[in-house]
């Protein structure tokens, strides 16, 4: 029976003891019977089982969930390679030994780091750990140690027994690993022999091992649950931006989530829209409408989850009565079993609502050509009809339903009945979004060396032109005058080069390092195809997906990035110097750009993309500063792996604002001159 440790719909693996005569099943990268739940871990007794079989069956093991495949419950779920060590060895003394029960090694996929979680136990009870060396496993011979003797013996005192081993055992195990492949397998997976090939650490080869969440992974466990947001608040209180803002990051982690807006049914429903009386509350006819609407809006959310389209409707309308909220709670809770948290976004500085009024509802098909006076005020006459029935959210009346409400753009946060991953993770964003004026401004390095040479990843210096990119880089944001500019960059030298010379405080952020192209890392594209075509080709049909032997894919990337995100998110004017994979990760979540978009975003070397918020999106600018750099995009190809077609978004080379969104600004060779927006250089102003 495996056991469960951690919460049933959480991805975590435990495994218990098995007999010492079960037999060893493949992990599921072999296992096609095995259900995607299980691909997510790995096990370091993986590892050992797989050296223990090829050397007389040292280590006998057997995958609990083998004769349950086609059950899905927990300890279904939860079933994996177990360790049970059988006789003795002749390896060199090893300090913990193991009873009937041995210890169970579970490489976790649920955890922001890599991490093998052993079953808590203290050492002593570890006893007879014993293996048997029957012959030819000196690789094997090295695991078992590592994962026994090595970890526990390097472990400070004042960690606790389970923690040390968890804490040590993966870095004694990887670097193992690792030493295996340099010293004696030496080739890439995909050349590999089957036998090598069970041999190896988590890489994208071995679908099942994946060393950190990956986009979605951990809250897609939690999000088994479909949920519905329903925003709450008067008008003109930022609903529609915090749903389409929340959308978009909920969309970018990998949650799939849809905004159903009830003005656009509403508009939708009725011929042109007159004046504020519609809203009017003794309006019959009108309410009738506008609750037909909302019925209509709420059915297809539900509609949209129950099809599984997607995890999150966010239900974008006022809900300012208690009735309203009760029929909501009725239906999604009580009638679909779904999750409903609602966000209220209550506003008393008139400020922020004629900010809002002015930016987003003078633009609205509502008013389409109408003056921006009137506008205001029929506007402020709809609010007032609303206000006379409004009913905030009660904590005492409503206690049943789980909320948060934000008080003046989030001045304040008041939360109650949070529940589970999702629901926290909504609630920290929407606690760091501001909507404070800002801009925020992209840039790759200046030109590697590597670069020049057309070599992935490394860490090289700039090229000659690189340091001129520095230079007019700086001599562009001092002239912009950018109030309280912040500047991150990667720890990679060619992006700290970039910046030696621009005056503003500087943040190194680890976060922020290239792609890790594992085994393919200070290779041109053209080495791989050669070396590892099957690599190569793979990457091609799907790389947001594909990861790198050894390596990261895109999707981990977004995983890595969110901290970065959700910092962004609560600051000022901030200069971003980062690499090219990692920019396409950041300007996809503040271009809402899907994962098939995202590893072919252009992001140029020598351009500046600067983002300012507007409205409900993103103004893009590409400032392209003049000096030469080498292409390095690689478009998709046609055919997987080809390197010499032009590929199929035909970007290379051009400068183009993606999808039309923002405009290109291209700025001349005067650097001294060289400002946005000001005269006295050449510039083409290309509206897309
Ligand atoms: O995902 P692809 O398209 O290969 O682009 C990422 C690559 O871009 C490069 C250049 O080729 O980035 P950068 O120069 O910005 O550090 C490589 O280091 C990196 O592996």
């Amino acid at each position: 029976m495996a056991q469960s440790c951690g919460t049933s719909k959480t991805p975590f693996v435990c495994v218990a003891a098995q007999t010492p005569t079960s037999t060893a099943t493949p992990p599921s990268g072999e296992n096609s019977s095995c259900n995607n739940k299980n691909q997510g871990n790995y096990s370091a007794a993986d590892i050992t089982s797989r050296l223990g079989q090829s050397s007389n069956n040292i280590v006998k093991a057997k995958n609990s969930s083998k004769n349950n495949n086609n059950n899905n419950d927990d300890d279904d779920v939860e079933g994996l390679l177990p360790l049970s060590v059988t006789k003795k060895t002749s390896l060199s003394p090893v300090p913990y030994t193991c009873n009937s029960s041995p210890p169970s090694i579970t490489y976790s996929s649920d955890s922001s780091t890599d991490c093998i979680s052993w079953p808590s136990r203290t050492p002593s009870s570890f006893n007879n750990t014993t293996t048997h060396n029957t012959g030819t496993a000196a690789l094997a011979n090295k695991l078992v140690r590592s994962v026994t003797a090595a970890s526990i013996m390097d472990m400070p005192y004042n960690t606790s027994p389970s923690l040390r081993v968890r804490t040590t055992s993966l870095n004694q195990l990887k670097k193992t690993a690792d030493l295996a492949i340099e010293n004696e397998l030496h080739v890439c997976p995909s050349v590999m022999s089957d036998e090598l090939r069970k041999l190896l650490p988590p890489t994208s080869e071995t679908v099942m091992t994946k060393p950190f969440p990956i986009r979605g992974e951990r809250t897609i466990a939690d999000c088994t649950t479909p949920h519905v947001i329903a925003m709450v608040g008067l008008p003109a209180r930022g609903k529609t931006f915090i749903s389409k803002k929340l959308a978009r990051y909920l969309n970018w982690i990998g949650i799939a989530t849809r905004v159903f807006n009830l003005g656009e049914y509403r508009r939708h429903a009725t011929t042109a829209y007159k004046s504020h009386e519609f809203f009017r509350a003794d309006n019959e006819e009108a309410m009738a409408i506008r609750n037909r609407c909302a019925n209509q809006a709420l059915h297809d959310s539900c509609e949209w989850l129950l099809n599984g389209q997607g995890s999150i409707a966010v239900f974008d309308a006022t809900n300012s009565t208690r009735d309203r909220r009760q029929l909501i709670y009725d239906i999604v809770v009580k009638q679909h079993g779904f999750r409903l948290f609602f966000v209220e976004s209550i506003c008393d500085d008139p400020q922020i609502i004629e900010q809002n009024i002015l930016e987003v509802k003078v633009s609205s098909p509502d008013y389409y050509n109408m003056n921006t006076e009137l506008v205001v005020r029929d506007f402020l006459q709809r609010i007032e009809h609303y206000e006379e029935r409004y009913q905030p959210i009660d904590e005492v009346t409503e206690s049943h339903l789980s909320f948060m409400k934000v008080y003046n753009a989030g001045k304040k946060v008041v939360v109650y009945n949070n529940e589970g991953h999702v629901e926290s993770r909504i609630v920290y964003y929407l606690m760091n979004i501001h909507i404070t004026p800002r801009t925020i401004y992209l840039t790759r390095h200046g030109e590697s060396e590597y670069n020049l040479s057309g070599l992935i990843g490394g860490d090289s210096n700039l090229s000659t032109r690189g340091h001129q990119y520095a230079r007019a880089l700086s001599s562009y944001i001092s002239q912009q005058h950018i109030k309280g500019l912040r500047v991150w960059t990667s720890w990679m030298k060619r992006a700290i080069q970039t910046v030696a010379d621009v005056k503003a405080p500087q943040e190194r952020w680890k976060a922020l390092n290239e792609i890790d192209a594992g085994h393919c890392e200070e290779m041109t594209y053209e080495q791989i195809k050669e070396r590892f075509p099957e690599e190569f080709k793979a990457r091609d049909v799907n790389k947001f997906a594909y990861r790198y032997p050894r390596g990261e894919s895109y999707e981990d990337l977004v995983a890595r990035l969110e901290p970065v995100i959700m910092e962004l998110e609560r600051q000022g004017n901030v200069l971003v110097v980062s690499h090219q994979a990692v920019l396409r990760c950041l300007f996809a979540y503040f271009l809402d750009k899907s994962a098939d978009e995202l590893p072919y975003l252009y992001v140029p070397l020598h351009t500046v993309i600067k983002l300012t918020p507007v409205a409900y999106g993103c103004k893009v600018e590409h400032i392209k500063l003049p000096i030469d750099a080498v292409d390095t995009h690689r478009p998709k190809p046609k055919i997987p792996g080809d390197v010499s077609e032009p590929g199929l978004d035909g970007l290379s080379g051009e400068l183009v604002a993606p999808d039309g969104v923002g405009k290109v600004l291209i700025v001349g060779d005067d650097m001294e001159t060289a400002t946005n927006g000001n005269g006295g250089r050449k510039e083409h102003l290309q509206q897309t």
